[in-house]
């Protein structure tokens, strides 16, 4: 790729703003909409164009069917970037080094079989664990989401525990991504290695501002958060914030125009909430 993701996801957020629509197929909603899993995959993506630019299929729903599942996942991710889509799977994974080379032969290299911008990574065996990934995302032009702060209950007892540089785990993860981010901030573009921060836990004593990358941020509607929680904290960073939404845009659904304006209402109302503190 020419651009990097970082620079590509710039240009989505101006252009449609910061929502992301989130491909949940899950079994409850598969059976309300009475679609199966491609059918159900290509309505949402169709709902999404021209409304939102940016989606994240969640592998799980389509591991549940097995190679029948991730072929309808390859299928989405090929169509959504040919449409012009920015693509991040949200696959968490994240392994000893060895093993990450296969991951990002998988999923951030040039020939990988996903066409994807961007992947989450589980960053829990450690910074030097995710070389492999963030090396081969950096050369692909490809980018992840390391998960720094999570969104559910019960994150912080790892995620807000000291470690050994006196900080929080949450912090040194901002901080190595802010170093991956360097050459970026210098050039004046952002970083394509960015962090997950849940819209639903406080940001107090983590500094989002300095990273220059992206922060995907999940947890509005279904999970409890709300426009304002991402004003209050995303302040200093709203133009680097995704705001990733699934149920709440979901239940809308399976009418195609229904689903596209609950899209363009939550794309409406993240961005009045961040423009304003960007
Ligand atoms: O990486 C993620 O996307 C993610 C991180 C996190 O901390 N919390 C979180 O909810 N997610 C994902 O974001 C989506 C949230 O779904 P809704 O709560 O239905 O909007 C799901 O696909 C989760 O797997």
């Amino acid at each position: 790729m020419t651009s990097t993701f970082g620079e590509r996801l710039s240009r989505s957020i101006g252009k449609y703003g910061p929502l992301c629509v989130g491909i949940d197929p899950s079994p409850r909603l598969l059976a309300d909409w009475g679609l199966p899993l491609r059918d159900f995959s290509f309505t949402v993506l169709e709902a999404a164009r021209g409304v939102a630019g940016i989606v994240k299929p969640q592998i799980a729903f389509f591991e549940r069917y097995g190679g029948r599942g991730l072929l309808v996942l390859e299928e989405l991710c090929t169509a959504a970037i040919e449409q012009g889509f920015v693509v991040i799977l949200d696959a968490k994974r994240g392994d000893i080094g060895s093993t990450n080379e296969a991951y990002a032969s998988a999923y951030l290299s040039t020939d990988s079989p996903f066409a994807i911008d961007a992947i989450t990574l589980s960053p829990y065996l450690g910074v030097t664990s995710m070389l492999p990934l963030l090396d081969a995302a950096d050369q692909s032009g490809r980018g992840v989401f390391v998960l720094a702060r999570t969104s559910n209950p019960g994150g912080e007892d790892v995620q807000c525990a000291t470690s050994a540089t006196g900080q929080t785990v949450a912090q040194d993860l901002l901080d190595a991504m802010s170093r991956r981010n360097a050459e970026a901030a210098r050039r004046g573009v952002l970083g394509s290695a960015g962090v997950v921060f849940g819209a639903t836990v406080p940001t107090d004593g983590h500094d989002l501002r300095a990273m220059n990358g992206p922060i995907l941020a999940p947890g509005l509607g279904a999970q409890g958060a709300t426009p304002a929680d991402l004003a209050k904290r995303f302040a200093g960073c709203g133009d680097r914030v995704v705001v990733t939404v699934s149920r709440a845009v979901l239940e809308a659904g399976p009418d195609p125009a229904s689903l596209a304006k609950r899209i363009r209402l939550l794309s409406d109302e993240c961005r009045e909430a961040l423009e304003h503190v960007a």
